[in-house]
């Protein structure tokens, strides 16, 4: 069978942004016969995380992550089916998933590798598994109800940066559902800034490349900030972290305006950040969360609730082709992503990337009737934002790809 998947073909240097060149499209021959214990899988949907920048130097900085190697296929996050098998626990149709999914249209895996998941949870939008019911939600929940002290009736201001993206926008949604009285995102274009105040119900958005941060969150947080999801490090979070109250609390989650940069994780923090953190007593304890991976399973279905009674909302981003793999790391700076492999669709909001194989989709169907794949219900005007049944896409694309994608879309998904 031939397939194709995408090897890393360059570094980007350790102080140096990704490019789409450090990445290269290849066509593979797979064996037909699967050994004792191996699956073969279709891919669905992979994740393109900012934890990967790390992935793509010699040395990653943070033990639990390995390098990828120069001319290997690379992996991550993905989602998929069970084609055939000869593993015990796997039977064709079964949807898995694993944290080392090669990018690769169909690949052969052994079971021990792969977790199978109940489709019901995500009520048939499968890419879920890799964003809000995957590890994205979880690390937002988690993180939240392990670091961020949220006491409801206590009046809490929250504040969130990266928050139109996956962690982000699921953390500030939960933030108030928690019970904080206000939830102010932080991000970086009008666009993110409009959709999750109106369609996530933040109480105000900040943009970082247009407003004055630290005079914005003076207006917007009149008492103060309790608690900080921290996704982004660096500047972003000194001005908030200089307006937080006493005894306050920051769930460390993520540093990405770091990443390209040759300094450990944690990266170090100023001075000035520092002597706030100890004259006002502030938390930040590291938080990793593949370390609470026993309260998974009850975490996953809340989100799951959350999701299918429409009190969380999922902002999901699409690109389309394997071949555009590469290119997901030029929107780095404001997605993360999804993708998969053969002939995608990828969708792209402010947080992810997800490619959708649309032969993979009628076998789905084809074996799921009961379990529709959500359509797209309708697509807004100038060619950069769609809506489906859980929110809204925005596309990250430049207009006339965004265009010529949108009617791919509508042609393949919505005429029914
Ligand atoms: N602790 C844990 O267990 C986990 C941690 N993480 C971390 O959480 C964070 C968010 O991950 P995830 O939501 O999956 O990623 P996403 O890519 O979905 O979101 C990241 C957001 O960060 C913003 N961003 C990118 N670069 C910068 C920058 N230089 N300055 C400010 N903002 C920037 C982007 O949008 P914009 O700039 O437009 O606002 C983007 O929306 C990351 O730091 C990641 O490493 C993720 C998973 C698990
Ligand atoms: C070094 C910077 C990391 C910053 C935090 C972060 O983004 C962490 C992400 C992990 C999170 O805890 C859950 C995940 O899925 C991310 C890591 C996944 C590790 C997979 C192992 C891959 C390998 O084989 O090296």
């Amino acid at each position: 069978m031939q397939v194709q998947r995408v090897v890393l073909n360059s570094r980007p240097g350790k102080n140096g942004a990704p490019v789409p060149e450090n990445f290269r499209l290849e066509e593979i021959t797979l064996a037909p016969d699967l050994k004792d214990g191996e699956v073969l899988v279709r891919t669905l949907y992979l994740s393109v995380d900012p934890y990967m920048r790390c992935r793509m130097n010699e040395d990653t900085g943070a033990d639990y992550l390995t390098p990828w190697q120069i001319s290997k296929c690379v992996d991550g996050g993905g989602v998929g089916l069970i084609d055939s098998s000869r593993c015990n626990n796997f039977a064709a149709g079964d949807v898995v998933i694993s944290f080392n999914w090669p990018w690769q249209t169909h690949a052969v895996m052994t079971g021990s590798d792969l977790q199978k998941v109940d489709p019901q949870l995500v009520d048939g939008h499968l890419s879920y598994f890799l964003g809000a019911v995957g590890i994205t939600g979880l690390t937002a929940l988690l993180g939240i109800r392990e670091k961020g002290h949220i006491t409801k009736r206590a009046n809490h201001t929250m504040v969130v940066s990266g928050a139109a993206g996956a962690c982000g926008s699921i953390a500030g949604q939960i933030g108030r559902l928690d019970g904080c009285v206000r939830v102010v995102g932080i991000c970086g274009s009008d666009e993110k800034c409009k959709a999750i105040v109106e369609d996530l119900g933040f109480s105000t958005a900040i943009n970082y490349h247009l407003e004055d941060v630290p005079t914005r969150l003076k207006e917007s947080c009149p008492d103060g900030i309790d608690v900080y999801f921290d996704n982004v490090g660096g500047a972003i979070s000194d001005a908030v972290i200089a307006q937080m109250n006493n005894g306050s609390h920051i769930i460390l989650c993520g540093q990405i305006s770091q990443y390209n940069k040759d300094v450990p994780y944690p990266p170090p923090l100023s001075e000035e950040t520092q002597k706030n953190l100890q004259s006002k007593n502030i938390t930040r304890e590291r938080f990793t969360v593949l370390n609470y991976m026993s309260k998974a399973d009850a975490a996953l279905c809340e989100l799951s609730q959350w999701i299918k009674s429409g009190r969380i909302k999922v902002l999901e981003t699409v690109v389309n082709g394997i071949e555009n793999m590469g290119g997901i790391y030029e929107f780095q700076h404001f997605c993360n992503c999804i993708s998969c492999c053969g002939q995608f669709h990828f969708f792209s909001f402010s947080c992810r990337c997800i490619l959708l194989y649309d032969e993979r989709r009628k076998h789905w169907q084809a074996n799921h009737k009961n379990i529709p794949l959500k359509k797209i219900t309708s697509v807004s005007s100038g060619g950069c934002a769609l809506t489906t049944h859980h929110g809204k896409l925005t596309l990250l694309l430049p207009v006339i790809s965004a265009i010529k994608l949108l009617n791919e879309l509508q042609s393949k998904y919505c005429a029914d």
